[in-house]
């Protein structure tokens, strides 16, 4: 089932901020700013410097030695467990197809926005040029652009949203998307094994994967104090792989112990977050962790994110060999077109869109 929504949506105008910050308004409008208690701290205020997330090495996870690779699955444990995120190095994707993407990207975004608009996202769904996950006439706004595709399996694409400018755009996506596919399919085998698992428990449950691209660009802010760039939230994936531009300001924040602590990008390397699924599967044991994107006053920013999910048909809950007596069931077994659907069809809103999934009684059906 295709995740798409069926009430009717009255959003207003939505600012493209692009335009917006060429227009240099003497204020920012009111549908972007943000209650006190949302507004971001800037990086000058942090109460944390830029965070050391774990780093995790895909060679050594790969490696014959079993000693080694003992010691990097390891690693990718105490990662998932306790941040929920890393940053996967020596992944295996040349550095020409992480340069490509980011150039189509940000050539599709420089585009004029009558260009951009051939391909409109419309009001509450994800796909196209846009904001998405936006259902009302009083939400926040998020200083952000998104240009969002479909990708795997094919028929989940919805080819007049793919564009024809840049002209390399699409040959570009499809070889990113299919070298992104590999390493998802690599990084779960090791997740699985960091949990006591058949490598393959995660591929064989999850079908033809579900994929979708998320291209974020944004602007520079002249109140990055006032707004977001990306509303908090967990993902609804499985895993995500986010590329964060070369020459980017540092924007992405995780909410750790209850703080948000800023992503430091390292060159060439993409960062890995677990998802809803992810979550749901392990019962808990790994956790989708909420993040955000805050903004900067002179410096623009562009992520490219993909999202790599079960295949709509499946019926999933927590693994059984990870629920016993100490570790009861906390999530409820459904289906994950439903559970998109749901994602899909809420803004985002932190971790509250989980709710979904989360169990009453105490016993796994
Ligand atoms: C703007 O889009 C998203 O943020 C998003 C949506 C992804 C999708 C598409 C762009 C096309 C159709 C499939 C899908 C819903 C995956 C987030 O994706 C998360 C949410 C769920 C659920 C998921 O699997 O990834
Ligand atoms: O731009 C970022 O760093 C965050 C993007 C993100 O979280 C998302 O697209 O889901
Ligand atoms: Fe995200």
């Amino acid at each position: 089932m295709a995740p798409v929504p069926s009430f009717p949506i009255k959003v207003g105008h939505i600012d493209d901020v692009q335009e917006l910050r060429k227009s240099k308004p003497a204020t920012i409008p009111e549908r972007f700013v943000r209650d006190m208690a949302e507004r971001p701290k800037l990086a000058a205020t942090l109460s944390s410097s830029p965070s050391d997330i774990p780093i995790v090495d895909l060679s050594k996870l790969m490696k014959r030695d079993k000693d080694e690779q003992k010691s990097e699955i390891m690693q990718l444990k105490t990662a998932c467990e306790e941040w929920g995120f890393f940053q996967v190095v020596n992944h295996g994707i040349d550095l020409n197809v992480l340069e490509s993407i980011e150039k189509v990207a940000k050539d599709f975004f420089m585009l004029p926005l009558e260009e951009k608009q051939k391909y409109p996202m419309a009001p509450g769904t994800v796909q196209g040029y846009g904001q998405a996950f936006v259902f009302s006439e009083n939400q926040k706004l998020d200083w952000c652009n998104m240009f969002a595709l479909g990708v795997e399996p094919p028929f989940i694409r919805n080819p007049k949203l793919w564009p024809s400018k840049p002209d390399d755009f699409r040959d570009t996506l499809e070889i990113y998307s299919r070298e992104v596919r590999k390493l998802c399919k690599n990084l779960l085998k090791y997740i699985a094994a960091s949990l006591g698992l058949k490598g393959d428990v995660f591929e064989e449950m999850f079908g033809v994967a579900v994929q979708a691209v998320r291209m974020n660009y944004y602007p520079p802010c002249p109140r990055p104090d006032l707004v977001l760039g990306l509303s908090p939230h967990s993902d609804g994936s499985a895993l995500t792989v986010l590329q964060q531009g070369k020459d980017s300001s540092v924007g992405l924040q995780i909410l750790k112990d209850n703080k948000w602590v800023s992503v430091q990008p390292i060159p060439n390397a993409l960062v890995i977050n677990i998802g809803d699924t992810i979550e749901v599967l392990t019962n808990g044991k790994y956790k989708s962790v909420e993040h955000r994107a805050v903004t900067h006053k002179e410096k623009d920013r562009l992520s490219i994110v993909t999202f790599y999910a079960p295949s709509y048909e499946v019926e999933l809950g927590p693994i059984p060999e990870l629920v016993d007596e100490k570790n009861p069931c906390r999530y409820r077994r459904y289906n994950h077109g439903e559970y998109s659907k749901h994602y899909v069809t809420n803004k985002l809103q932190g971790k509250k869109t989980l709710d979904f999934a989360k169990m009453e009684s105490k016993t796994c059906a």
